[in-house]
């Protein structure tokens, strides 16, 4: 599927979002290791939770969709013989996965997308070893064999390419019988997604104890059922805060996640420092673009999914923005640093890009056609330059699906008009 997008003369519209695939992707997994029965709504239905759900139920745990509720409920069985499951193109759910695997004693073979087979999982791969379990992959990558239990009650982990080894390990600590200690053997990237992890255990009553170098958690805890409602994805969020800034126009996010634990839910402070006009209106956010955006320097270490939004926007700046440490992001579903410089650049944008920095230098981008690189964050975020320049089309549009398969039509709800063409 391919998509041109033409802007709107004036955007002012109001946005629901769905609800956050993070942290549904964390209650998905300390609900299915509860000893009690737990409720969830405003859960996301997108490609990375269906495939959550279906990837635990293949280890037995249960998930019943009643009307607006999904209900999650204690495993009564557990496997007695060899699993398999599929973790297609999610990084969250094949590192958080492969540490539940870690728990049975039956070997959990566990597949994946192409692509996901080419992201890094050594380093955690690496941590389970130290605890006992058996990893059997060719190349330390997906796909691979796990066979627990896990035996020691220590690790070291590396969490300097990617934080998602270190939730693994802490989302299953609470089912060890000797509790887990884990150690810090490098800086830890991504920090403010270590930080929703422990504070979705905590509110599920398990106490994690942090220090500088280590994170434990204490035997003799259980997970207890929670009933809660997701709120809404504060990286999706981003991309409508990303339209107002460049349009000049209005956009309000309803029922915003203003105490959010979710890192990028930040991301309207840094339009902020852009240019553009924040106003709090009761449980609403609303975002108005100024008539020029402002470059700035800014680390975003901490808000990792939404760098190709603010890239997008820093296209249309009258200075320079230097997106700082981000050496993390050459890891993901592309390489968020060296693709998006690779695509802004066809559209005659000046990009600078560095092991952990994007330099870009806005000006008049021009008609481009762009490819996502299988990351539905390239689609989203690039077909926002659409808005202001003609010409601007996504080939395989429908990676969107993996985190927000409605972008399109949410788009054209706002005003801007997205066309379907047919594939070359
Ligand atoms: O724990 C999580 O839910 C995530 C952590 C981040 O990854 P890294 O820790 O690999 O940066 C983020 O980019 C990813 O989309 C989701
Ligand atoms: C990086 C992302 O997800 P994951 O690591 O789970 O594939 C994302 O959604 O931008």
């Amino acid at each position: 599927m391919k998509v041109a997008i033409r802007g709107a003369s004036q955007i002012d519209a109001r946005v629901v979002l769905p609800g956050s695939k993070y942290i549904a992707n964390r209650l998905l997994l300390m609900c299915a290791l509860a000893e009690s029965e737990s409720r969830l709504t405003n859960v996301v239905n997108n490609h990375d939770i269906q495939t959550s759900i279906e990837g635990l139920r293949q280890l037995g745990y249960q998930f019943e969709q009643q009307s607006a509720e999904l209900v999650i409920k204690p495993r009564v069985q557990q496997p007695d013989m060899k699993v398999k499951l599929y973790t297609a193109h999610s990084g969250t759910f094949s590192r958080f996965v492969s540490a539940i695997a870690a728990l049975e004693s039956v070997p959990v073979e566990i597949d994946c997308s192409a692509k996901m087979a080419t992201r890094p999982m050594l380093e955690l791969f690496a941590g389970l070893i130290e605890l006992g379990v058996k990893i059997d992959s060719p190349n330390n990558c997906l796909p691979a064999t796990i066979t627990g239990p896990v035996i020691g009650e220590t690790c070291a982990i590396d969490a300097s390419r990617s934080s998602q080894y270190l939730s693994a390990l802490m989302i299953i600590a609470p089912r060890l019988p000797q509790g887990l200690t884990i150690q810090l053997d490098n800086q830890v990237v991504s920090g403010a997604y270590v930080e929703m992890t422990t504070r979705f255990m905590q509110m599920m009553g398990v106490q994690v104890d942090q220090s500088a170098h280590a994170i434990k958690i204490l035997p003799g805890q259980k997970y207890h059922g929670i009933d809660f409602q997701i709120p809404g994805d504060a990286v999706s969020a981003s991309y409508f805060m990303g339209a107002a800034a460049i349009s000049g126009g209005r956009v309000t996010i309803a029922d915003f996640d203003f105490d959010s634990v979710q890192g990028e839910a930040r991301f309207y402070q840094v339009l902020e420092q852009m240019g553009v006009t924040v106003t709090r209106l009761g449980n609403d956010l609303l975002i108005s673009g100024p008539q020029q955006l402002k470059g700035i320097e800014v680390d975003m270490g901490d808000m990792p999914d939404a760098v190709q939004t603010l890239a997008a926007v820093a296209c249309y700046t009258d200075g320079v923005t230097k997106i700082t440490n981000i050496a993390h992001l050459a890891y993901k579903e592309s390489n968020r640093i060296e693709d998006t410089a690779h695509e802004l650049r066809k559209a005659g944008v000046r990009v600078d890009s560095g092991k952990d920095y994007l330099t870009i230098y806005g000006g008049s981008p021009h008609a481009a056609t762009f490819e996502t690189h299988e990351d539905h964050r390239m689609a989203m975020s690039l077909a926002l330059l659409g808005i202001k320049t003609p010409g601007i089309q996504i080939n395989n549009a429908q990676v969107v699906e993996k985190s927000f398969p409605e972008y399109w039509q949410y788009l054209t709800a706002i005003g801007i008009d997205v066309n379907t063409l047919v594939d070359d």
